[in-house]
């Protein structure tokens, strides 16, 4: 399978993400820089974390209007798989490939840490190596993942299976306690209606070796493996 990695100037979770694909999963993988545009010959692009263009205007905001974000629009809407992390979920949120916004954290604070998610919909590309219900375990690292939408489009997100996963703590409750940072009924990660294009806050790719202290990331990188 061939893996794209979108590089914009800030971009700083690249190298991780090309270092989980090339050496763990043992995966095609090469960077893409952000004038790029021809990225046809690619399985699944991914928008890695990071601060680009330095998160102004807002986190995001100014990737989206680049030519390789315009370009991945376009393989999105042809059904192309796109997995955007933390940064990469607010690239896609400003691009309008997924509804919703990401706004500052709640309590105002960059928060870096382990954080339990609970696998909501595991009938996706992204989601079909975890068990329904799965609590897994993968690090959080941003300022501004306060997940948000209206109330309208959240129902129908509901109902269409596009909640994919909820923060919660180790047993899998969801409530307050378990929300690191504000989120609209603790989303940490939501799809697209079609399901080709997923953004999430946690960091996968920070969670695919045992020196890590969780694996758990490989459950997401390799369902993505196991869609092609
Ligand atoms: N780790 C990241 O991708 C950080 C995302 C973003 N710059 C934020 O702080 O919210």
């Amino acid at each position: 399978m061939r893996f794209g990695i979108a590089v914009y100037p800030g971009s700083n979770c690249d190298y991780d993400t090309y270092h989980v694909i090339r050496d763990i999963l043992k995966e095609e993988v090469s960077f893409i820089d952000y004038r790029e545009t021809n990225i046809k010959d690619f399985d699944c692009i991914i928008i890695p974390g990071g601060f680009s263009f330095g998160d102004y205007l807002r986190p995001g905001a100014l990737a989206s209007h680049t030519p390789l974000t315009n370009a991945v629009k376009d393989f999105a809407k042809k059904g192309g798989l796109v997995i955007g992390i933390c940064n990469g979920f607010q690239v896609l949120t400003e691009s309008h490939l997924l509804p919703g916004a990401l706004m500052p954290n709640i309590h105002g604070k960059f928060v870096c840490k382990h954080q339990y998610i609970k696998v909501e919909n595991n009938e996706t590309p992204f989601t079909n190596k975890c068990e329904k219900g799965q609590v897994l375990k993968i690090p959080i690292a941003h300022h501004d993942g306060n997940y948000f939408v209206d109330e309208e489009t959240l129902k129908k997100m509901e109902d269409n299976g596009q909640i994919i996963v909820r923060y919660c703590d180790k047993d899998g409750n969801i409530s307050e306690k378990s929300n690191p940072n504000g989120s609209i009924k603790n989303i940490a990660g939501v799809c697209n209606e079609e399901k080709n294009v997923f953004g999430l806050m946690p960091h996968p790719e920070r969670a695919a070796e045992s020196i890590l202290g969780t694996e758990d990331g490989l459950f997401i990188l390799k369902s993505i493996l196991n869609s092609i």
